[in-house]
């Protein structure tokens, strides 16, 4: 592998770990490379992030004080490669030497990269115990669940998530079939050489997020908005079953991803940049929310997240999906659905927030979910479906979710 990939893998490290930015931010602003490079700098920074802990472990019986934190991120790096990927010891150990000579703040370190790596023996990695998640979420998952439940949500976590696909009525996609109807790739490759892609015969969304529009039932010819849309597997999802789609979106730039999902699988809807909470529009037959939330659900996916967010934006994200909830509800026709939905592990996103809504709304009516391949104990006593990592947990897991249907009177 060429040193440019290696070298803004450790580049994205020190932005995570540094400055606390997050994965997609930093790659972003990577020097111009090849895409190739650039992709292959990103698994590696995210096959560090996932295994860091391990990769500590072993690094501190060699260290006597934490080197700075470039020189650190260099050691991980190659630690990750040779015994995550494995890599061969020798061409990691100088490609990580070459690395630290290269930098003005790293060179003087190169001799002790060199001599730290020497001693790994890649083999005692294995059986390390995976990372566990920060206290402010592992806590009230431990309370809920109990360790058990945290310790297999946190080993899906620590390993790299297979690729989901959800294909188009009528077609397949690449992949073992789910018992919910999306496919499965365990290892993937590049998305864009997979058959059906240029076709656009299917998308790729996780098998759990899938759900959400499955639950939602969308029926031909029907009037459906998609109200927190960007980047559009929903979307998709909806306008793939015959509905007159509105999907809508704040951001511009998740929404030219929107419309390049479009475009190639040639589906329809009507594209809207707006702000959900000031938009006037409707009445519609059905309304999807998927609301922006802490996305504590999708860590195998942002293993990033951990280290960039403590929790302290909870209480906004929870009161912001409140007040869209109640815009939501007052778009839609008497008698219309509502599938409210949030990648979130935690209950005040989920369930907590079902249950404020209906004690603001008490005549609305939760309607449980009967749909293929979901199993009766991932759905609530109070109609919902939660969805964990753990859940398919041989088969790599899922992304954790909330979603639930709610009937206008
Ligand atoms: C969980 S993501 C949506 C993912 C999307 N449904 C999909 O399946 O691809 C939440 C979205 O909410 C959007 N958003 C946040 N605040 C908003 C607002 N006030 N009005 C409209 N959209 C908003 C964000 O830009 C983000 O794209």
């Amino acid at each position: 592998m060429a040193d440019e990939a290696r070298g803004m893998a450790v580049a994205l490290l020190d932005a995570v770990l540094g400055e606390r930015r997050l994965l997609s931010q930093a790659v972003g602003e990577l020097p111009s490379a090849g895409p190739a490079e650039r992709a292959r700098a990103q698994r590696l920074a995210l096959t560090a992030l996932r295994h860091l802990d391990p990769a500590d472990r072993l690094l501190s019986a060699h260290l006597r004080k934490a080197p700075p934190l470039t020189v650190r991120n260099i050691l991980r790096l190659a630690v990750v490669e040779m015994a995550v990927e494995g890599a061969a010891p020798h061409g990691v150990v100088n490609a990580a030497v070459d690395l630290a000579r290269r930098g003005r703040r790293t060179q003087h370190l190169a001799g002790l990269v060199n001599a730290v790596l020497r001693k790994i023996a890649p083999a005692s990695f294995a059986g390390l115990p995976a990372r566990p998640m920060p206290m402010w979420l592992r806590q009230p998952l431990v309370r809920r669940w109990g360790r058990g439940v945290v310790a297999a949500i946190e080993a899906v976590q620590a390993a790299a998530p297979p690729l989901d696909l959800t294909a188009k009525p009528g077609r397949i996609a690449p992949g073992e079939p789910l018992p919910t109807g999306s496919f499965r790739l365990r290892e993937p490759g590049q998305v864009s050489a997979l058959p059906g892609f240029e076709a656009g015969d299917w998308w790729v969304q996780d098998a759990a997020a899938a759900l959400a529009v499955r639950l939602l039932d969308p029926q031909p010819g029907e009037r459906i908005a998609d109200l927190c849309a960007a980047p559009g597997g929903k979307t998709l999802q909806l306008a793939a079953a015959g509905a007159e789609v509105t999907a809508l979106d704040l951001s511009e730039p998740r929404l030219v991803r929107l419309r390049e999902n479009l475009a190639r699988t040639g589906l329809q809807a009507e594209v809207v940049a707006a702000d959900l909470l000031a938009w006037q529009g409707g009445p519609f037959d059905a309304v999807l929310l998927d609301a922006p939330c802490s996305a504590t659900g999708t860590i195998r996916r942002h293993p990033d997240l951990p280290f960039v967010k403590d929790g302290s934006e909870l209480p906004a994200l929870v009161a912001l999906q409140s007040a869209m909830l109640d815009r939501a509800l007052g778009m839609l026709k008497p008698g219309g659905r509502l599938v409210f939905c949030t990648c979130s592990l935690l209950e005040e996103e989920g369930e907590a927030q079902l249950s404020a809504l209906l004690e603001r709304h008490p005549a609305l009516r939760v309607e449980p979910p009967s749909l293929a391949g979901v199993e009766p104990g991932w759905v609530g006593p109070e109609g919902g479906l939660r969805l964990r990592p753990d859940h398919w947990a041989e088969a790599g897991g899922m992304d954790g979710f909330y979603m639930v249907r709610v009937r206008k009177p």
